[in-house]
């Protein structure tokens, strides 16, 4: 386990759940993630990944369950809870008549960032969009439009990043760019929570997995305790890609949403 588990959780889930008229899509999720620490949440399509990190970042009530961030309830102050996450959709939603400066400036003021100008210009080089500062997002390219919506989601230094697909629609410099952003706030204390499919890529920087399926949890801990306790041996050698199949393929029907089963 790594040391980062040891410190104050920034963000406590418990017993969340999320029904969609008939469809449970997500059933009882509890977990928690601590300052520094990097979370991969992973499963199947319709495993209820998106739902979940919506629920987590206020933008899906839960039908149950409580989630607080940075110590605050999410239902109960969700003002201040907001203020201490990002959350950046794998589709990235931008305003069309504002330039890439315009959002940053938009995002200052909604957040109260005071150095926002400085910040601003070390993101933009950081997301390698110096230079674009007053186009629209229109003359931008879909992973220009990707990055900007990183960079405006790092400007108020959130407590809590949580990011759906983060890589969707990067080149492979981009990526590994943005690999070491994401490295870089973790090893600054920020607590991140990313859904993807590419097992590398969560492999490669994830403390922790949460593996859910059919909206519940069916595997918890690191890639090593996973391992471990499938197999009864650390060191099996079993890749993530076969370690997910084996555990979202054992999760029974019935605990797959309604909508999927034959
Ligand atoms: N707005 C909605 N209304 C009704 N059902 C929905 C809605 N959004 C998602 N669902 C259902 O909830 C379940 C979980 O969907 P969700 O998008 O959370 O899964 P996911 O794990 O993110 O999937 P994927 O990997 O395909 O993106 C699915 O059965 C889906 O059909």
């Amino acid at each position: 386990m790594n040391e980062v588990g040891t410190r104050a959780p920034v963000l406590r889930v418990s017993g969340l759940e999320k029904t969609y008229g008939e469809v449970q899509a997500v059933r009882g999720l509890t977990f928690q993630v601590a300052p520094g620490e990097v979370l991969g949440l992973v499963g199947p399509n319709g495993a209820g990944k998106t739902t979940t990190l919506r629920c987590l970042a206020g933008i899906l009530p839960p039908t149950t369950g409580r989630v607080l961030v940075a110590g605050y309830d999410l239902a109960e102050t969700p003002v201040e809870a907001k203020r201490s996450l990002a959350f950046l959709p794998d589709e990235p939603r931008l305003f069309e008549y504002l330039t890439v400066w315009e959002h940053l400036n938009f995002v200052a003021r909604l957040y109260g960032v005071e150095d926002w100008e400085a910040r601003g210009r070390a993101l933009l080089e950081e997301m390698e969009l110096t230079g674009k500062e007053k186009a629209l997002p229109g003359e931008l390219s879909r992973g220009m439009k990707q990055k900007l919506s990183i960079a405006c989601g790092f400007l108020h230094s959130p407590q809590l990043i949580i990011l759906d697909e983060p890589l969707t629609g990067l080149d492979p410099l981009a990526i590994r760019r943005m690999k070491a952003s994401l490295r870089q706030r973790a090893e600054a204390g920020t607590a991140l929570v990313l859904s993807s499919h590419l097992l590398p890529l969560v492999e490669e920087l994830c403390h922790r997995l949460l593996v859910i399926a059919g909206g519940r949890a069916v595997a918890l801990g690191t890639l090593a305790e996973i391992r471990a306790h499938l197999s009864g041996s650390e060191d099996s050698g079993a890749s993530l890609e076969d370690l997910f199949i084996r555990i979202t393929s054992a999760a029974p029907e019935s605990e797959r949403p309604e909508r999927e089963r034959p």
